[in-house]
């Protein structure tokens, strides 16, 4: 057996075998003189997998995920079946004497190009579709397996490079146990996804792809951050028994579910969720969350071809904010476009710093029709609960002041319409931009309440890379700097009587908590499963006894004494 540590992204402990998600090497050589007939008849084998395969797909998506997610998979079959892509591809093969694979790749690129380039957005869909399409019947024709996450129906371990949001979105929990990549950070999208499914993960193991074969036996230790590959029979009892008492520490933290989030000396807080889609919500009333402080509405524009119509969100809105209660917040983030959240279907320029780029409500203002369509769907989906609207990457005052005049103009439209909206809606700014956080006072007059995103504010601050090991040394949460930005938030905003939250991942980290709740944050939002436990940390915890140390802890040098310090006052 062998080990390798990596990053803890998820809790719990899974056991099974290894399933590799990787895309094959799609190259091939260019071959003249071949024999058409040949070459077409293998074409249109790889054509016939490809169909039968995306059926398959598109079947299960459907019951497992519904019409909409299944959608995209409609769209590739269409692209299999049209002789406008299919008659060419096998006309080159015939004029050229030409192998199938270099006529596939000619005419694809052909089209995907053209498309691309069309000023119509349902062309520009479609060079996504004949990209996506093409690589499969490419795997099928270099007879090199093409994986299916969507059709896992055994137990496993997903093994990755790195896995995209997308590809986490289609893991169906059911069978997929855990999973283990060679990069990424505890705040990198596709761990935070980890989380909500409430499946184990360990990120940035550096080299689980190259020490581990499909079919080993693999287990993963989200807790610690360890990989086992092939363990030991003594090995696996140990892990089965750790296994044991982490659901015993579940049972125990259960009880809390409907208890209030107190502190030891009465003070009260609010805990809620980060979710991604309307299926999470579930989670969050099974771990006792008293709202949701984070619906990343990104996801319902992934893992589709085209841009989710209004009537589409408004029921995934409806769906979260009736699901939650409607006594409850819901603080739903406009979207987060950009960085490693991308939409392949709105065909955006590749840029060489995506996460200082186009982006979030950068990308809102400019294109601000498919802001419309959303600001629309929320405000129609404002009545069925209590709805807070939050603004992602704010980064001057004018981008907010531009953001909120366009909710309020569809609001008149709405109601112009005669179509009824929530009068009691609060609009408010994520805080992960440094020079948002530096003039928060300012930024107070405006917004109705922050919510600092600590995953982006740390990375920006410290020049560290969110997704990269490499650097995960400088990504600290409990660095001087990052609490100053975050008390700086925090005071600028109770000076003009609003609240202030934080969804970043640190909000539900048990070593930052006591700090947080000195600094006197009032909202912490987390992965539904670290909800229980930050309420059981609370009831131990004393407010006031930690705020009267708050100018020390704000003026430490380091993380190291940062922590240090907190762990003497909150233990004596
Ligand atoms: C919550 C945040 O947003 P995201 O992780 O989606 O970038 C953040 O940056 O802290
Ligand atoms: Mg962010």
């Amino acid at each position: 057996m062998s080990q390798l540590t990596g990053i803890a992204a998820s809790n719990g402990i899974a056991i099974a075998k290894a399933y590799r998600l990787e895309t094959p090497d799609l190259s091939f050589e260019t071959k003249k003189d071949q024999n058409p007939e040949e070459e077409i008849k293998r074409l249109e084998s790889a054509i016939e997998t490809s169909k039968s395969e995306l059926e398959k797909i598109k079947a299960h998506t459907q019951e497992k995920m519904g019409d909409e997610h299944a959608e995209i998979f409609s769209a590739h079959l269409l692209v299999l079946s049209d002789p406008e892509l299919i008659q060419p591809i096998e006309d080159k093969i015939k004029s050229d004497q030409i192998n199938a694979e270099a006529a596939l790749d000619e005419t694809a690129n052909m089209f995907i190009t053209m498309f691309e380039n069309m000023d119509n957005e349902y062309m520009r869909e479609r060079a996504a579709d004949i990209r996506d399409v093409t690589k499969r019947v490419m795997a099928h024709l270099l007879e090199r397996p093409f994986p299916n996450p969507a059709l896992i129906n055994e137990e496993v371990v997903v093994v990755a490079q790195d896995l995209t949001p997308s590809d986490t979105a289609q893991l169906n929990k059911q069978f997929v146990q855990g999973f283990t990549t060679d990069v990424g950070g505890r705040t990198s999208h596709s761990a935070i996804m980890a989380r909500s499914l409430e499946i184990p993960a360990v990120v940035g193991a550096k080299s689980v792809t190259q020490d581990i074969k499909d079919g080993d036996i693999i287990i993963i230790d989200g807790l610690d951050g360890k990989v086992l590959i092939n363990p030991s029979d003594d090995e696996r009892k140990t892990y089965e028994q750790k296994q044991a008492q982490f659901e015993e520490q579940k049972a125990e933290w259960a009880k809390l579910k409907d208890e209030p989030s107190v502190t030891a000396d009465q003070k009260h807080v609010e805990l809620v969720a980060n979710i991604g889609t309307p299926d999470d919500v579930d989670g969050v009333l099974r771990n006792g969350g008293e709202g949701v402080g984070l619906y990343r509405t990104e996801f319902l524009y992934m893992g589709k071809s085209s841009l989710p119509t209004e009537d589409e969100q408004y029921d995934a809105y409806k769906e979260v904010l009736e699901g939650v209660g409607s006594d409850k917040p819901v603080v739903v983030r406009t979207l987060d476009i950009g960085g490693d959240k991308e939409l392949d279907y709105l065909d955006l320029p590749k840029e060489l710093n995506p996460f200082l780029g186009f982006r979030a409500i950068r990308f809102c203002l400019e294109r601000d029709d498919i802001f419309r369509t959303q600001l629309r769907a929320l405000l129609r989906a404002s009545v069925h609960g209590n709805l807070k609207i939050m603004f992602p990457m704010v980064a001057t005052i004018s981008e907010f002041k531009q953001a909120k005049a366009i909710l309020l103009e569809e609001k008149e439209n709405l109601k112009q319409e005669g179509i009824e909206v929530s009068e009691n809606i609060e609009v408010g700014i994520m805080v992960e931009i440094p020079s948002t956080a530096v003039i928060a006072k300012q930024f107070a007059k405006e917004v109705d309440f922050f919510s600092i995103g600590t995953n982006d504010l740390i990375q920006y601050t410290m020049a560290a890379d969110r997704m990269n090991e490499k650097v995960s040394y400088l990504y600290q949460p409990y660095h001087p700097a990052i609490l100053n930005l975050v008390n700086n938030v925090i005071e600028a905003a109770h000076a003009e009587g609003k609240w202030a939250g934080m969804c970043g991942e640190m909000a539900g980290d048990p070593v930052a908590i006591p700090i947080l709740l000195g600094l006197g944050l009032d909202e912490f939002s987390m992965s539904a499963t670290s909800i229980l436990p930050a309420r059981s940390q609370l009831l131990k915890l004393s407010k006031d006894e930690i705020a009267s140390h708050k100018d020390e802890i704000l003026s430490k040098s380091t993380a190291e004494e940062v922590v240090e310090f907190v762990k003497e006052i909150t233990e004596s």
